[in-house]
């Protein structure tokens, strides 16, 4: 299937966007003229075989966790830039365990000056007292050059650790962090800590809400969400970055882990799919989309919004009864969504830190209302037909 009328283009957002990484080392020599310097920044720090390399290695360059056994330690900056899709981009820098604030060629200015987020990996499987000390110290400078970015802490190497433990864990380290700042006189400090593991989806959940925070969309996003999810008998929707299975927004309904999980693996069962039955490099397109239905009266379906997004949505088996309702109601969400980012690259040209304009997303929300709200006003039959003319 693939969205040849005129107002739907087959693919809707600019070629250029295509997926690159580098690093340091191996400089691609496509890449697009890399717009870096604008682009949020994410610092991985922590002490050394925390599991930082790891953990970029997993979420963005589709490295299996087993094969980290095999990394060799960082010895410098490695920087990344991800460009998986239009509104995932950023760079991230893995920094060396061992790299110290004192050395003079430490740069903080340069170094937490650009930066959105800063994440700090504590390997739960050690005794972690060094760790918190070190923390405490980045965190002081970094606040110091820097008070807007965000400080995320990795509790990692969950794997194999019991829930109590986990939690107890996560208490402990939260309680002692937040007496460190206090003493330090930084008690206005937030920091928001996850428990994860390169060994299931709680690394990519993590990753998720770290990106969600640099993205200046996403309230507009969830709206829509909010907008298309009752109107089509959905019961959640999570917006996803196809490449990293970072999910980008959902709607305001509680996530609930095993949901997410069950979201990866449809992604990755798809793509694997795509590859086997097309001789083409990037099967995955506009037009794919995939159904399961779950033994227990529920139903994953999965619309391509373009190469690199896909909504998955979760809904009751009866409610897909109205499938040409729901498959409407996405081409006017996709619709949405390639305004947003038409919007979101016109505010980056004309100023790349400036604000985004409310007005225009209060537009676009107002839109989708209105070319949802059609959809009520027709049978569904009329409504199977009029979607069938669109696909
Ligand atoms: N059990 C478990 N092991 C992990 C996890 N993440 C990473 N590791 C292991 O931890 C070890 C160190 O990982 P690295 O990613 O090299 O650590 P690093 O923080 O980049 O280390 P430096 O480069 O020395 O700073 C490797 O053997 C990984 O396989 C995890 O979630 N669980």
């Amino acid at each position: 299937m693939s969205y040849e009328d005129d107002d739907y283009p087959v693919d809707t957002f600019p070629k250029e966007y295509e997926y690159t990484a580098y690093d340091q080392d191996g400089l691609d020599v496509n890449a697009l003229p890399s717009n870096s310097e604008t682009k949020p920044r994410i610092l991985l720090m922590g002490l050394r075989r925390s599991g930082k390399s790891s953990i970029q290695k997993v979420v963005f360059h589709k490295m299996s966790p087993n094969e980290t056994l095999f990394l060799e330690s960082t010895s410098k900056i490695v920087k990344d830039d991800i460009n998986n899709s239009s509104f995932v981009q950023f760079q991230i820098w893995d920094f060396p365990g061992q790299i110290d604030f004192i050395e003079p060629t430490f740069d903080s200015d340069m170094i937490f000056g650009g930066c959105g987020a800063l994440v700090f990996v504590i390997d739960a499987k050690d005794d972690y007292n060094e760790a918190l000390t070190k923390f405490k110290n980045t965190v002081i400078k970094a606040y110091k050059v820097n008070p807007n970015i965000k400080f995320e802490v990795f509790i990692h190497k969950v794997d194999g650790i019991s829930d109590d433990s986990k939690m107890e864990s996560q208490r402990d380290i939260h309680q002692r962090t937040s007496d460190d700042l206090s003493e330090a006189g930084l008690n206005k400090i937030h920091l928001s800590f996850h428990l994860t593991s390169i060994y299931d989806h709680s690394i990519f959940e993590a990753f998720s809400k770290v990106v969600q925070k640099l993205i200046s969309q996403l309230p507009t996003l969830e709206n829509l969400l909010n907008i298309f999810i009752p109107n089509s008998g959905i019961e959640k929707a999570f917006l996803f970055d196809v490449v990293s299975k970072i999910y980008i927004a959902t709607d305001s309904s509680p996530v609930d882990m095993q949901a997410y999980e069950l979201c990866c693996d449809m992604i990755d069962m798809v793509i694997d799919l795509s590859s086997i039955y097309s001789s083409e490099e990037t099967a995955f397109d506009s037009g794919s989309s995939s159904l399961i239905k779950l033994n227990n009266n529920t139903i994953l379906y999965l619309r391509e919004v373009n190469k690199f997004l896909a909504l998955v949505c979760i809904l009751r088996e009866e409610n897909f009864n109205r499938q040409g309702v729901i498959d409407y109601n996405f081409i006017c969400f996709r619709d949405a969504i390639s305004q947003v980012f038409e919007l979101r690259m016109k505010s980056q040209k004309l100023a790349p830190l400036q604000e985004h304009n409310e007005q225009d997303d209060h537009d676009l929300e107002d839109n989708l209302v209105m070319a949802m709200g059609r959809t009520h006003l027709e049978d569904d039959n009329s409504m199977m037909s009029r979607t069938q003319k669109l696909t």
